[in-house]
């Protein structure tokens, strides 16, 4: 933990509709007036710890924070659909100037989706590889997810961990078994809350994904999309898809990169992160002079 300079921070937000309910979160830095803050969403069946190998290499100055979503890592006892839940994260941590929203695969999703519904919230938004929309871009591992062979993203055995790892990433993960095996077994405690929420994100999001993405394209925030090439789950043509739909957006693609950029590529990701953050925005400047 210490390597990434994060601190593991709890979050009480026990409203109405959540008695009890508690985000749990990294953060790095502190809040700098008049600059946004990075805010990290991991994707489906991940959480906060995806994140420290980029924020490992965001230098000291920049204020990071990592949420674990509703449903996973260590945040429990919500209702609420996601984007309402992060949404009062952010009130809650009184994160009231515009900040730089990033999200890979599901939680990309999650993230475009927040900027269209809460504009005022986000002034940029960065987008690894989020969940095409619709059959056009389904891949053969996406439409076998969708027809509940779950075991692709959530494995049980030992053998279909590494069959999932080879799948979603280009590093090679054969080396520790003990190790695999631990990381299996705390995943097995989250399997069934984690079926769950894939089969809700199925059934209530997953068909409307097009109409919802439909909106992007007034978004004012600058956007930046990042994709791996060897993208087996997430269709590499989905780039195109969000560019044409944002035509404004910056995007690059990753060689050797599979699904799980922030795995096979967190160095690369975090300069590209800050080096679009550096670029000139004047939507950015009006914001915040
Ligand atoms: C407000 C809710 C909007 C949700 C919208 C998204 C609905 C998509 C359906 C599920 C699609 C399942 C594929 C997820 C891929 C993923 O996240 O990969 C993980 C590895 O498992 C990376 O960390």
């Amino acid at each position: 933990m210490r390597r990434a300079g994060v601190k593991k921070r709890f979050l009480l937000i026990g409203d109405d509709n959540n008695e009890g309910a508690t985000f749990c979160y990294y953060e790095k830095g502190s809040k700098v007036p008049h600059e946004p803050s990075f805010i990290f969403i991991h994707g489906f069946s991940s959480d906060k710890y995806a994140w420290l190998g980029v924020i490992k290499e965001i230098p000291y100055g920049f204020h990071c924070i990592a949420i674990d979503l509703p449903g996973h890592g260590e945040s429990v006892g919500f209702n609420e659909e996601q984007l309402i839940a992060v949404n009062v994260f952010f009130d809650k941590l009184n994160l009231t100037e515009p900040i730089y929203l990033v999200g890979c695969s599901m939680g990309g999703s999650i993230a475009a989706m927040f900027a269209t519904k809460y504009p005022s919230y986000v002034c940029m938004i960065c987008l690894l590889a989020p969940v095409p929309p619709g059959e056009e871009y389904e891949t053969e591992l996406l439409s076998q997810l969708r027809s509940g062979v779950y075991h692709i993203v959530l494995p049980e055995t030992l053998k279909q961990f590494y069959a999932a790892a080879k799948l979603l990433s280009m590093k090679k993960v054969h080396a520790n078994r003990l190790l695999a095996r631990i990381y299996l077994k705390s995943r097995l405690s989250m399997l069934d809350q984690h079926k769950k929420v894939l089969k809700s994100a199925f059934e209530n999001d997953y068909p409307n994904l097009e109409q919802s993405y439909a909106e992007l394209k007034n978004l004012a925030c600058s956007v930046l999309i990042i994709w791996g090439r060897q993208d087996q789950l997430c269709s590499v043509d989905g780039a195109n898809y969000f560019s044409n739909l944002i035509p404004d957006a910056k995007l690059i693609f990753f060689d050797d990169c599979g699904h799980l950029i922030t795995t096979d590529k967190p160095t690369q990701t975090a300069s590209i992160i800050i080096k679009f953050w550096e670029t000139p925005s004047t939507y950015r400047t009006n914001l915040y002079n």
